[in-house]
């Protein structure tokens, strides 16, 4: 394949009327941030950056450094660009408008800068995600309300993972596409286009410490799978858990899989545990343009009607057929409580 930077790319598809100018611009501006926070990563374990930033974030989780560094260097990327009204984080209580003296956009940017910074010490791959929304006509100045719209409303949504590669992950609704920068050059490469998920497979991804805490269809299905050829299956499974989303999701865009982070009893009363505005909602429209599926075990995520920025949302993601599977038990046992 003839390589095809990101910006050439962008260009194609802003000719083929599949993309406007300000959005390719956006989404120029939001990898070449994240190609400095590659390099924050990096140097992170150069020592210095690593290690907790205080007293935690809005979400009562211990914050790394490196989340408060990568936030910055996404603020700071995105004030400037003149494709943005306002951008809203997982590091942020509230949205964070555009300075004044800066030009302003149609659009709403949403992250989570740095996901998986549980692992940033112990150098396993981390990511960023990000999620584009049309801010509301007439709005100058958007309040969180004006985020909160379901994720089949997304404009483009992609992750960057920092692994033994650099590598972006991208949709705008026509296919799912994948980036990987070439360090030499400095800029992000087309390396699989238009990219499927097998419907069919057999890994998954849980973090199984916490089954005594599932649901019963949850216990169920994942029973199942353990079960092996003897079991209902007929096959035997293999599990990854890498407790980065950005990794496990990237391990099943590139090979099939199917991942779940359920409801269980220490985390029912938050609604779950990742958040549905700039997790679920931007890996839900990636997983779905490449052929897979996202659910909440009980419905599809990206027909969720938001009603909090920081929302938590359980999350089955991957393989269409496993997805259904599990979903189908959720919603049987829900039905045989009724
Ligand atoms: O530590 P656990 O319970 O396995 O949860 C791991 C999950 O939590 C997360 O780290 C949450 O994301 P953040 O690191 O951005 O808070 C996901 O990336 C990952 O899938
Ligand atoms: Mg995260
Ligand atoms: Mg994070």
């Amino acid at each position: 394949m003839k390589s095809i930077s990101l910006i050439q790319f962008l260009i194609e598809e802003r000719r083929a009327g599949r993309m406007n100018a300000e959005l390719s611009l956006l989404i120029e501006v939001v990898a070449r941030a994240c190609k400095r926070i590659a390099v924050a990563t990096n140097k992170g374990a150069l020592g210095g950056v690593l290690g907790e930033a205080g007293t935690g974030n809005i979400q009562g989780e211990a914050q790394k450094k490196l989340d408060v560094i990568s936030n910055e260097i996404l603020l700071e990327a995105n004030a400037w660009g003149g494709q943005l009204a306002a951008c809203a984080s997982e590091e942020m209580e509230h949205p964070q408008p555009i300075p004044d003296m800066y030009p302003k956009g149609h659009h709403l940017l949403l992250f989570d800068p740095l996901d998986g910074s549980s692992n940033i010490d112990v150098n396993i791959s981390v990511g960023t995600i990000f999620s584009v929304l049309r801010c509301p006509d007439g709005i100058t100045e958007p309040k969180a309300e004006h985020f909160l719209q379901e994720g089949t409303t997304q404009l483009a949504a992609g992750y960057v993972v920092y692994g033994p590669a650099t590598v972006l992950v991208l949709t705008f609704g026509h296919g799912t596409h994948e980036f990987t920068l070439d360090r030499e050059v400095g800029s992000f490469v087309l390396s699989r286009r238009n990219i499927r998920i097998p419907e069919e497979t057999a890994e998954f991804a849980i973090n199984m410490s916490n089954q005594r805490h599932w649901e019963a269809p949850m216990q169920r299905y994942i029973g199942e799978l353990l079960a092996g050829t003897e079991g209902p299956r007929g096959k035997d499974f293999n599990m990854r858990w890498v407790a980065s989303m950005v990794a496990d999701v990237h391990r099943i865009i590139t090979r099939g899989g199917v991942f779940f982070y359920p409801l269980d009893a220490k985390i029912k009363s938050k609604g779950g545990k990742l958040r549905l505005m700039y997790e679920a909602n931007p890996m839900a429209f990636i997983v779905e343009q490449a052929g897979g599926a996202a659910t909440t075990g009980r419905s599809r995520i990206l027909d969720l009607q938001p009603t909090g920025l920081h929302q938590r949302v359980p999350v089955f993601l991957g393989s269409k057929k496993e997805v259904d599977v599990a979903t189908h038990y959720h919603v049987e046992a829900d039905g045989a409580q009724v």
